[in-house]
């Protein structure tokens, strides 16, 4: 048989048959093919999806707008298909843009804006109309309102596939009278899918999720088996405002600044950085562009001119490099060039230039005589000559101090030799960016392990280089220009580094909408009914460019309960992420976290925590990076993981002191029990052996555990409560005695009546060891009743 590889070369024109079969694909036949990718992989996840998308963006667009959202869903058996209403009171969709936002795959106002909002991608909702006309066979229809009670426009439609168009079967308007929204103003879809409500509670889990996080939200589901009204928590307002903002500087990926590089008004990188990134002023764009310079054209060494005690008398060089002037002034000259480059303790060659070239600009101002560009010329080149003429001299002092004591003398000197012999090569400057400086290290270490058998490790090495690095200085070189630096990826990748390099003030948070800690922990409140809450919202950070904001929160106990791994309830951009758990980012940090340091159960050490626990997680992005399309899981960024981790560690804190404090007090209460069980045997045999009355039995049981011992004496109509602190640190506690008659004189306490009852409160501070006596008055036949507040039931007796 002939293969297809045997006959390449010989046959004309197997490239052009294949060609003939090649063809553009609309990225809406594209999706139609694989939906699985937009999350509408089965009816039961079709139409959970299809809900999300639709909600997602009524929150969105009633937001936007600054209405209180209110938001309807229902979902109708039919025969053979499912038919979904989603209806917002939102701002509504212009008749124009109707056909685009339902008929166009990646059509949407908030792909390029870089603020928080839950649709991102412009796929949503045009992706549920592709799988209801794909399902169903018919046309979506939509419903919008601009003004209050205006007409709405009314459109049946689907997509057309192969062009990735809106293709309209009716286009009419509706008076108030004809129109099925419930509001003065909104849009409602209406779509058929073939569906199923296999994936019923987590429909319900997204819709009731989603009200924990949106508590300024009202949203209803009814559909046939059931109905869910999250109403809107009493008082809450719309999230704060977002704005739009320009990317930082921190995680650009380079085609996107060469993109942006492109398309820039400015010329300089200074104006570009300053224009196009938020958190860049011109401090901050200096910054930047000197660390550019430093890799575009390395640094320049700076030697030690020669000391006191050298033989070269550098005002000499100077003198001899000068010809043809007055002898005073040349003098003059040298000197105050000498002075200048002492006073600089190391000079670099352009610093060299620099100084020759100021120090002749005085001198021609203040004594008329010229020291011209040759005469400038030589006086460098001469000094320079003796500036590095012992390289390795100085080298080897930097050598000496970034390595330790152990190397000897002649190791150290072989290895200052052989860097400083890779200056004053082809540059004449002494110029090298750091990975060459790296490299020069590298080499010489290298030869000298080799030929002066001696060991130059890694972090030797590495100081060297910094030391080095130090000793150096960022050219005066202008920096390339925009358009220089856009067509060459080399040279980007160069600022990109610089980029990340400099210290950028965090990014505005302004462009995000946190849910907050108190907000946080209240929905959880209100959702779980849980012995201990927590909650925690992190400092913004960046990533691609884009901030973020993470949030975690903590329910624990109650009336959670333990079915073995704890509730993970995902979130990003206030969204519900139902689906792809496994494949979550958020999933994987919370199991890699060492549970067992929280006091909680972790078999193996790893893995989801054990417990009656609700964690809860939200990421909050101008940009959430998702695995896929379909919205479903954060994709691993390292930024990302990172936050994650401290947001859930931060709120996992408190809850590791509480269960401390509940282990500790569970144990207390059990021993506790074990010595009630004995001790009133023993007080028996006790007196009983010494003939002495009983022993009070709640007195030495709080003694023996240290307890807080409260107890009530009567004498003559005079109440005194003892409250005996066993413990070792101060008790605040609250005590109160309630009285069926009215009671006089109570000593610091207050009287409260009501229906009848007297309450008698203290609030003593009492301090280990000590008692506080509390005092009143009260005739001879009341009752009373101790009630104390302040000390665990298991620190607490009460004897009375
Ligand atoms: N109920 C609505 N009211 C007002 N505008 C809407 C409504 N639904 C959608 N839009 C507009 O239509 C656009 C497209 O929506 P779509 O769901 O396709 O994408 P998206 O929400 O921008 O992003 P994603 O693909 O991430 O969901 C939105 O960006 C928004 O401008």
């Amino acid at each position: 048989m002939t293969s297809f590889q045997q006959t390449l070369g010989e046959e004309d024109g197997i490239a052009e048959e294949l060609a003939a079969s090649q063809r553009e694909i609309s990225i809406a036949e594209f999706f139609e093919k694989n939906k699985h990718m937009l999350g509408f992989d089965s009816g039961a996840r079709g139409l959970v999806t299809a809900v999300k998308e639709a909600v997602d963006n009524a929150l969105d667009a009633t937001e936007e707008a600054g209405i209180l959202p209110d938001i309807y869903v229902e979902i109708q058996e039919n025969r053979d298909y499912y038919t979904l209403i989603v209806e917002d009171n939102g701002p509504g969709i212009t008749k124009e843009q109707i056909p685009k936002i339902f008929g166009k795959l990646l059509y949407g106002s908030r792909f390029h804006a870089r603020e928080q909002a839950r649709g991102q991608q412009g796929i949503g909702i045009s992706a549920a109309v592709l799988y209801s006309q794909l399902t169903s066979g018919k046309p979506v229809r939509i419903e919008s309102r601009t003004q209050d009670n205006g007409v709405a426009h009314y459109y049946e439609l689907i997509i057309d596939t192969d062009t990735n168009e809106p293709e309209i079967d009716v286009e009419k308007e509706l008076s108030p009278a004809e129109s099925n929204l419930r509001g003065t103003h909104g849009t409602r879809i209406e779509m058929d899918l073939e569906a199923n409500m296999r994936a019923r509670s987590q429909l319900h889990d997204y819709v009731k999720h989603t009200a924990v996080v949106n508590p300024h939200a009202r949203i209803e589901l009814q559909e046939p088996a059931g109905e869910i009204k999250a109403e809107r928590a009493e008082g809450a307002g719309l999230p704060d405002e977002t704005e739009e903002i320009r990317p930082h500087p921190h995680g650009v990926e380079l085609g996107t600044l060469i993109k942006m590089l492109g398309d820039t008004d400015s010329h300089t990188i200074s104006g570009f950085l300053q224009g196009e990134f938020t958190r860049v002023g011109k401090k901050t764009a200096d910054n930047i562009v000197d660390e550019f310079k430093d890799r575009h054209y390395g640094r320049e060494m700076r030697w030690r001119p020669p000391g006191v005690d050298s033989d070269t008398d550098l005002n000499a060089v100077v003198v001899g490099a000068v010809s043809n002037k007055d002898a005073t002034h040349t003098k003059l000259y040298a000197d105050r060039v000498v002075d200048a480059i002492e006073d600089a303790g190391r000079v670099a060659y352009s610093e060299l230039e620099a100084i020759v070239a100021d120090v002749a600009d005085d001198m021609e101002s203040e004594t008329g005589t010229v020291f011209g560009d040759t005469v400038q010329e030589n006086v460098v080149d001469a000094v320079w000559a003796e500036l590095t003429a012992d390289r390795a001299g100085d080298v080897f002092v930097a050598v000496d101090d970034a390595t330790t004591n152990k190397k000897d003398d002649a190791t150290v000197r072989g290895l200052a030799e052989r860097i400083a012999n890779k200056f004053g090569g082809e540059d004449a400057r002494d110029r090298a960016t750091r990975d060459e400086l790296g490299e020069y290290v590298y080499r010489a270490a290298e030869n000298t392990e080799e030929y002066d058998d001696a060991t130059i490790g890694e972090t030797a090495r590495e100081n060297v280089v910094d030391e080095l690095w130090a000793q150096m200085t960022t050219v005066p070189d202008d920096p390339p220009l925009v358009r220089e630096v856009a067509g060459d990826r080399d040279t980007a990748s160069e600022l990109i580094s610089a980029m990340e390099q400099v210290d950028v003030m965090a990014p505005p948070t302004s462009c995000l909408s946190p849910i907050d800690a108190d907000l946080l922990e209240a929905g959880l409140r209100k959702e779980f009914d849980a012995d201990f809450y927590s909650a925690a919202t992190r400092d913004a950070e960046v990533h691609g460019g884009d901030p973020f904001i993470v949030e975690a929160g903590i329910a624990y106990g109650g009336e959670l309960q333990d079915e073995g791994g704890v509730d993970l309830m995902r979130f990003a951009n206030r969204v519900p992420l139902v689906y792809q758990r496994g494949a979550c980012a958020t999933t994987n940090v919370v199991k890699d976290i060492g549970w067992r340091n929280y006091n909680l159960d972790q078999p193996g050490g790893s893995g989801l925590p054990q417990g009656p626990a609700v964690i809860m997680v939200h990421v909050a992005s101008t940009n959430v990076p998702f695995t896929s399309e379909s919205k479903d899981a954060v994709a691993s960024v390292p930024e990302i993981e990172d936050e994650i981790e401290l947001a859930v560690r931060e709120a996992a804190r408190d809850l590791k002191s509480f269960l401390k404090k509940r282990r500790s007090m569970r144990k207390r209460q059990e021993k506790q029990s074990v010595i009630m069980d004995i001790l009133p045997t023993m007080a028996e045999k006790v007196s009983e052996m010494t003939d002495r009355g009983q022993v009070d039995v709640e007195d030495s049981l709080a003694r023996i555990m240290n307890n807080v011992l409260v107890e009530r004496e009567r004498e003559d109509g005079t109440v005194t409560l003892r409250v005996e602190n066993h413990g070792s640190s101060a008790a605040d506690v609250d005590v109160t005695d309630i009285v069926d008659a009215e009671p006089g004189d109570p000593s610091d306490g207050n009287v409260v009546e009501m229906d009848g009852e007297w309450f008698v409160k203290w609030s003593p501070s009492v301090s280990g060891g000590e008692t506080a006596e509390l005092t009143y008055e009260v005739p001879e036949d009341a009752s009373s009743d101790i009630s104390v507040k302040g000390v665990e039931d298991a620190r607490l007796t009460v004897n009375q």
